[in-house]
């Protein structure tokens, strides 16, 4: 047996930030090397495994992209993640380097400790801890404070960080990254970029690469093989959440619609629009039946921003069924939310 840990990159970023469009670009790349993925998502139903399985790259079969959904990785160490990746590494064909991408509102430290679990110690290392900034929103101040808010509450409770938990989250993913990848870079002038790049590096004490990309197109030679053994360098990482054991997503909720299959995807897309600029949604996500098509349709909304594309045809048996994620803050109005998608 080999001694040498097989590597694995941890891939963080918040919402739609286009972790998935980074890891399809890396399997497709892979340039014959072994790979496997963990994915993990917020919400109850998988979509991001859906996309990854859906893509039939050589280089990584189906059985190679192992799903946690219905909860958060970083909160379910021991019963999800740890036999996860036990089970990947005793394969007699073990991958060659690990993949974990991890649901956008996970923190990844808790997930970087894990692996100095006995378990697993002496057979993987965290060879980097890659975070996906989606660029025009933090150029639209969706991380950012509200100085209102934030002073109203510092009044209150001099000890509280942040009034928006979504920067929270944001900097909790920067503050442990080796590899900063500012993506939807096509979405920004140059200008802007500089003026994310440098929201960024002031978020980011360490002095850490910020590269910026689109559709999270970057080299595996450049992202893999960092080398950053981050499990034995916690203390360079930083977290809002340091000192609790474990924390809670009460900040966000997620819940799934159903709807009809429909004609007219567009006008369907049109309403989503609309209704994730009126309830602030962070993010929908799953696919639609389209009457008459034998292809189901990907569509993804970030924040008001959708894009919908055929992805593969719906499987002998498969029922054809128009499921959405939807995620945002908690306190979403549900009953609004399902019946303007209704009508
Ligand atoms: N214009 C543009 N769109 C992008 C880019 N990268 C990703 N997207 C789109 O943004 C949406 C979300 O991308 P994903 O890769 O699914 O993002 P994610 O981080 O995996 O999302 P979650 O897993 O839900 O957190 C999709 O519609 C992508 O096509 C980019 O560089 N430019």
């Amino acid at each position: 047996m080999s001694l040498r840990k097989v590597p694995c990159t941890i891939v963080t970023g918040f919402l739609g930030a286009g972790k998935t469009s980074l890891l399809r670009h890396v399997l497709q790349n892979a340039d014959g090397r072994r790979l496997a993925v963990i994915v993990n998502e917020f919400g109850d139903v998988g979509i991001d495994g859906e996309i990854l399985k859906g893509c039939g790259i050589a280089s990584c079969p189906e059985e190679n992209v192992v799903e946690l959904a219905n909860g958060c990785l970083c909160c379910t160490v021991a019963d999800d993640f740890v036999p996860a990746l036990e089970s990947l590494i005793g394969r007699p064909d073990a991958p060659e380097h690990i993949l974990i991408e991890t649901s956008g509102l996970a923190l990844p430290k808790p997930l970087v400790k894990a692996f100095n679990w006995p378990a697993i110690a002496s057979r993987v290392t965290v060879d980097g801890v890659v975070a996906v900034v989606d660029g025009p929103a933090v150029a639209a101040g969706r991380f950012a404070d509200d100085p209102e808010a934030l002073a109203a509450q510092r009044a209150e409770d001099a000890s509280l960080d942040h009034d928006n938990p979504l920067e929270e989250v944001y900097e909790d993913q920067l503050l442990c990254a080796d590899m900063i990848l500012l993506n939807k870079a096509d979405l920004l002038d140059e200008a802007t970029l500089d003026t994310v790049e440098r929201d960024i590096r002031a978020v980011v004490p360490r002095a850490v690469k910020v590269l910026a990309t689109r559709n999270g197109a970057v080299e595996p030679r450049i992202l893999l093989g960092l080398g950053a053994a981050a499990e034995a360098d916690l203390e360079a990482r930083p977290s809002h959440h340091d000192d609790e054991e474990e924390h809670d997503h009460d900040d966000f909720e997620s819940f799934v619609v159903e709807l009809p299959e429909t004609a007219d995807p567009e006008a369907v897309v049109a309403r989503l629009r609309r209704t994730a600029e009126a309830h602030d949604i962070l993010r929908m996500k799953g696919f639609l039946a389209v009457a008459g098509k034998p292809m189901r349709l990907l569509v993804q909304g970030v924040g008001a921003r959708f894009q919908q594309q055929f992805d593969r045809a719906w499987a002998a048996g498969e029922a054809r069924r128009s499921r959405l994620v939807v995620i945002g803050r908690s306190g979403l109005d549900r009953a609004a939310i399902a019946a303007a998608l209704a009508t």
